[in-house]
């Protein structure tokens, strides 16, 4: 990643949004959804402090993913409130939520099919862009102008997110690690105040992993809070600076991420389910491993 192109990548960004520092960037307050006879979320309020690199933890099943598409509006809550740095979004659409300053990452990738690489990060440009349209269908000088200038923005964000892959492939063709750089790279393109990650570093090596949580330290310096759902105890020890777990959609712990891994209610919720074994092993791991490595 080129650490050089930090500021020429996002700084656009930080020009068009304020963020109001004693907010928090994101408040979830009493939220609930049910699906048919189940509560996947239930209850739940949980503070993302400005700044933050967030860690939303919990078991297989948890309801994790569900807060962030409830979070993303892309389903609504049954009650609840989620404010974006004092801003009510909670039953706001999709694009009013982006335009907010929310963008996200999914868990299954979603590129669009038929984009290259850097088409795919220039959608994230023109999404809050109130289009032009018959400059684009005239195809005059100034469109033409932006369209390389948003080319070229968008080749640094490549580059700052470590894509290795030639601008111009399809970005379906490109291997899960890659494509998950595709997508965070497009999500910042969007220029957001609070950036959801969900489960980035599935499909990546440790190098690469580190490498992400590196670039999350970076944009939190340009202001940028993160909410990071991650399996991956050692990483979320190591970058985050704040988190919840939450188990059957419930609150049970938030605060110091390595207190909350230590919780015995986290050690119980994980401990319960034998799916998880895996990650309890890690969980072992890391309670025995009191480095930041
Ligand atoms: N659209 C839906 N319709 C019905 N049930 C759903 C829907 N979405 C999620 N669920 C259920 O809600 C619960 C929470 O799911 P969710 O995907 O949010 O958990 P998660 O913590 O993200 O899990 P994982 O770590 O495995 O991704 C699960 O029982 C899931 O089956």
């Amino acid at each position: 990643m080129n650490a050089d192109n930090a500021h020429a990548a996002t700084g656009h960004a930080q020009a068009t949004h304020t963020v109001d520092a004693d907010s928090a960037a994101l408040d979830v307050r009493g939220l609930s959804k049910t699906f048919g006879g189940l509560r996947a979320v239930d209850d739940l309020s949980f503070r993302v402090p400005p700044q933050s690199i967030f860690g939303l933890l919990g078991p297989n099943g948890a309801g994790k993913t569900t807060v962030l598409n409830l979070i993303s509006g892309l389903i609504k809550p049954d009650h609840g409130s989620i404010t974006v740095f004092g801003d009510e979004i909670a039953r706001e659409p999709a694009h009013r939520v982006a335009r907010a300053g929310v963008a996200r990452t999914y868990q299954n990738v979603r590129l669009f099919p038929a984009l290259t690489v850097l088409e795919t990060v220039m959608t994230g440009f023109y999404q809050h862009r109130q289009a032009q349209l018959w400059h684009s269908v005239l195809c005059l000088p100034s469109e033409r102008r932006e369209r390389r200038e948003v080319a070229e923005r968008a080749r640094e964000l490549l580059d700052r997110v470590g894509v290795t892959a030639p601008p111009e492939r399809l970005a379906e063709a490109l291997p899960y690690g890659e494509q998950r750089r595709v997508e965070i790279a497009r999500a910042l393109a969007t220029q957001p105040k609070v950036l959801m990650l969900d489960e980035p570093t599935a499909g990546m090596n440790d190098v690469e992993s580190e490498s992400l949580g590196q670039l999350m330290f970076s944009l939190r310096e340009e202001g940028i809070s993160l909410v990071l759902i991650e399996h991956n105890v050692k990483l979320v020890l190591k970058f985050c600076s704040d988190a919840a777990v939450i188990n059957f959609g419930e609150l049970i712990a938030e605060g110091d991420p390595r207190a909350c891994v230590e919780d015995p209610d986290v050690q119980a919720a994980y401990f319960g389910k034998q799916s998880d074994a895996e990650r309890l092993n890690t969980v072992l791991r890391v309670r025995g491993d009191h480095g930041t490595d």
